[in-house]
């Protein structure tokens, strides 16, 4: 079935953006909680969505949509390849929305393979294209040249990455032995060798000092900029939300309540009460003082 345009995915940033994925009233209930409700967006092919909100806005659910592991209550996640291959997320199982949609993730809690070396965790993430160049096992037994050649790519674009987040010299160190602003940086690096064209990293910066943020938003912008792959980031920290995005979408108790370019949402009353956590009926004072620092007491 041809999923819906989105038309009620439409945003304010909507109309120049190229959906790599349309998320179409997605609701997700546990029991007599609705974590996300009623929410629908567009992130961009090859931009970088940011999704924000308070803590229990909704953010972690969503994305647990998007990678299969929960399944939607209600909604549609449509996910469209550059080849124009589109996908219904919500009715792939897991695996497959890694292998076939090219939706690739990582955690809040970082989940490397500790015990295996730097090097080892960026060459389980290409399992899947080995296995298949092996003929599952035999052709590696036998040492088939297709496969021999399979295994020498997949080492080589370890290699590439290693160098791109500045691990080479410590390829063959235990992945747990890392600095923890390292560890993340190999976790994108990992998700990046299945090569996916969505890449949904959960608060990546959370723990890093200001050094290892700016690594973070230089990792990123390579990423969208010279891979030319799609990012949704959810993140608490606004230095990197406000300086690398190129879309944002404001959750708060599972709705959506903005959705713009960073500095639409910076200036945005409800974004600003939603964080502050005041009743609705205080948004409209919050909007006089937002207008009051934005323009000048005197234009307000
Ligand atoms: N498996 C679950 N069963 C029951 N409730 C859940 C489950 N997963 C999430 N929730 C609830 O759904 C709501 C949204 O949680 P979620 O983790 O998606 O928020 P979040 O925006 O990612 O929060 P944070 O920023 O703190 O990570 C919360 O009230 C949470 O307790």
């Amino acid at each position: 079935m041809a999923p819906s345009n989105g038309a009620n995915a439409a945003t304010a940033a909507g109309p120049e953006i190229t959906p790599i994925l349309t998320v179409d009233h997605l609701t997700m209930r546990f029991g007599g909680l609705v974590a996300v409700d009623d929410l629908s967006f567009l992130a961009g092919r090859g931009d970088i969505t940011a999704l924000i909100g308070p803590n229990g806005a909704g953010k972690t659910t969503v994305f647990n949509c998007i990678t299969g592991f929960y399944k939607p209550t209600e909604g549609m996640l449509s996910m469209r390849l550059a080849d124009g291959d589109t996908y219904l997320l919500e009715r792939l199982p897991d695996f497959k929305i890694a292998a076939k949609a090219k939706v690739a993730r990582t955690f809040q809690n970082i989940r490397l393979f500790g015990g295996m070396t730097v090097l080892e965790n960026l060459m389980v993430a290409q399992h899947n294209p080995l296995m298949l160049a092996s003929y599952f096992t035999f052709g590696g037994v036998l040492g088939l040249s297709h496969f021999r050649h399979s295994e020498r790519d997949a080492v080589e674009f370890a290699k590439y990455w290693l160098e791109r987040i500045r691990l080479v010299d410590r390829a063959d160190d235990p992945a747990a032995d890392l600095p923890y602003g390292a560890q993340r940086r190999l976790e994108i690096a990992r998700a990046m060798c299945t090569r996916p064209e969505l890449l949904c990293l959960d608060e990546p910066a959370a723990g890093l000092n200001p050094r290892e943020s700016a690594e973070l938003n230089e990792l990123l912008r390579f990423i969208r900029d010279e891979h030319g792959t799609s990012v949704l980031l959810i993140e608490h920290d606004m230095s990197v939300v406000m300086e690398i995005s190129d879309h944002v979408i404001v959750l708060d108790y599972g709705k959506k309540i903005a959705d713009g370019s960073p500095e639409d949402i910076r200036n945005d009353a409800a974004v600003i009460a939603a964080y502050l956590g005041v009743e609705d009926e205080e948004v409209e004072e919050v909007e006089r003082e937002v207008e009051t620092v934005t323009k000048g007491p005197e234009d307000a």
